[in-house]
């Protein structure tokens, strides 16, 4: 099943930031983790915000949102999500 995701990162101003780089960090591992796995299909930055595009491929709601809910910024994150299915014009495979 596949999932078009927006994430966008609210960072309080007040945050400690050795804290925060430690989040991202595990956070881009986790990311990157996923990405060869074959399950975080596509991730892109929006241009100028703190957000990211993102397609999953994933089997189940349940599981898009164990993944999710336990990405290392999902407390500072804004989360939308949107189930995909094939567009009967498209000329790609699912890919
Ligand atoms: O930077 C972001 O968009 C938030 C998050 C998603 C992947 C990642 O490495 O960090």
């Amino acid at each position: 099943m596949l999932f078009h995701v927006t994430m966008d990162v609210n960072i309080p101003n007040d945050a400690d930031p050795t804290a925060i780089d430690a989040l991202k960090a595990k956070e881009k591992a986790r990311a990157q983790e996923l990405q060869h796995a074959g399950v975080w299909r596509h991730l892109w930055r929006v241009a100028g915000r703190y957000s990211n595009v993102s397609i999953f491929d994933v089997a189940s709601n349940g599981e898009l949102h164990d993944l999710l809910s336990t990405l290392p910024l999902f407390p500072y994150m804004e989360v939308r999500v949107t189930a995909l299915c094939r567009h009967p014009s498209s000329i790609h495979d699912d890919r």
